[in-house]
């Protein structure tokens, strides 16, 4: 009996830590820290110690966890009216959202102190203000108000590279910039392919994204505008000679497909591809990303 009892006990720690991780949003934040790790590895070309890389990574990590976190207790009556997020363990009471929120402050102040204190005060404000553009300002305020909330909100999320260089370098660099430029600017076809596939949703939550105020077919010519515009964006590191020939030809061509996906979107489209931009858009910023360290590697 006793037994029994022991391992269900253990069953039910593991759902809820599970339901804790959840709340961070661990792929989104894998692919954050990427961006982050080549933002620490191309100002000197070689990753810092090992203390500052893995104080800034646990750090930027610990933070963007806790605006995740953050936006499913904000978010829980939207996220209850959806199909792709009805499930998430605030909406359904696994978690309380008091649970939540101490949780997201436990390990936002964590991640604030291990920045602050073992990395730079910079890196630190730096990421404190990511996190609240995303939890609250985006969250909070834009999402609910203006078809432009994932334009605007997106520079949060774009800001990691600029984190990972300010990290181990104390300061803030142009090039540095032209990296949150590239995130800054894939933010909207990534998110906008995806609010097309999941419209019906966004419709009934009330939530005001591109396809439900402007329609589909506005949404598709904003998703090629912005691929264009990244494309163009993506030239400049190498112009100003952060990279060399093989990131501005691999990047290129994955620009030129994500043309391609926007192109077939807007003109033959047929079901499933607006979902297919929204997963290419995921493998062209990692491989993007990717393309950088080995630029650096072999340049
Ligand atoms: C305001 C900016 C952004 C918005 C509105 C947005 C929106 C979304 C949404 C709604 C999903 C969920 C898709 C699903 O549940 O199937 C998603 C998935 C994802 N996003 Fe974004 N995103 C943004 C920025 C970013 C950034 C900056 C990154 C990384 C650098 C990123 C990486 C990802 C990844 C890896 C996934 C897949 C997660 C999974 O499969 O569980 N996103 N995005
Ligand atoms: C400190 C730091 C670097 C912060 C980074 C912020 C961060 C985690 C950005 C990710 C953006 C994201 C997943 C948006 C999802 O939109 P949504 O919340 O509308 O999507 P949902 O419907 O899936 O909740």
């Amino acid at each position: 009996m006793n037994r029994v009892l022991t391992i269900s006990a253990k069953k039910i720690n593991i759902a809820l830590w599970r339901d804790y991780f959840e709340l961070t949003k661990p792929k989104v934040v894998a692919l954050i820290l990427l961006t982050a790790l080549v933002g620490m590895y191309v100002p000197n070309n070689q990753l810092p110690n090992i203390e500052l890389l893995l104080t800034t990574i646990i750090g930027i990590g610990l933070l963007a966890g806790a605006a995740a976190a953050i936006n499913h207790v904000v978010d829980f009556q939207i996220d209850a009216k959806m199909a792709r997020t009805y499930h998430r363990p605030v909406v359904k009471g696994r978690l309380s959202q008091r649970q939540a929120l101490i949780f997201a402050g436990g390990i936002g102040i964590l991640g604030f102190a291990l920045l602050w204190f073992a990395v730079n005060q910079l890196t630190a404000w730096l990421t404190f203000a990511s996190l609240l553009g995303y939890a609250v300002v985006y969250t909070l305020y834009l999402k609910r108000a203006t078809p432009q909330n994932i334009v605007i909100g997106g520079l949060a999320g774009a800001m990691p590279p600029l984190l990972g260089w300010t990290a181990v370098t104390n300061s803030i660099d142009p090039n540095a910039l032209l990296l949150v430029l590239i995130i800054f600017s894939w933010t909207p076809p990534h998110f906008w392919a995806l609010a097309i596939h999941r419209k019906h949703d966004y419709a009934k939550a009330k939530v005001p994204m591109l396809p439900i105020t402007h329609g589909v077919e506005f949404t598709k010519t904003m998703i090629l505008l912005y691929c264009v515009i990244l494309t163009v964006v993506s030239i400049l590191p190498y112009l100003s000679g952060l990279f060399g020939g093989f990131y501005a030809t691999i990047s290129l061509l994955l620009n030129l497909q994500f043309i391609n996906y926007a192109i077939r979107l807007k003109w033959f489209d047929k079901s499933g591809l607006a979902f297919k931009t929204f997963k290419f858009s995921i493998w062209h910023l990692m491989l993007m990303f990717i393309v950088m360290l080995v630029d650096h590697n072999f340049s």
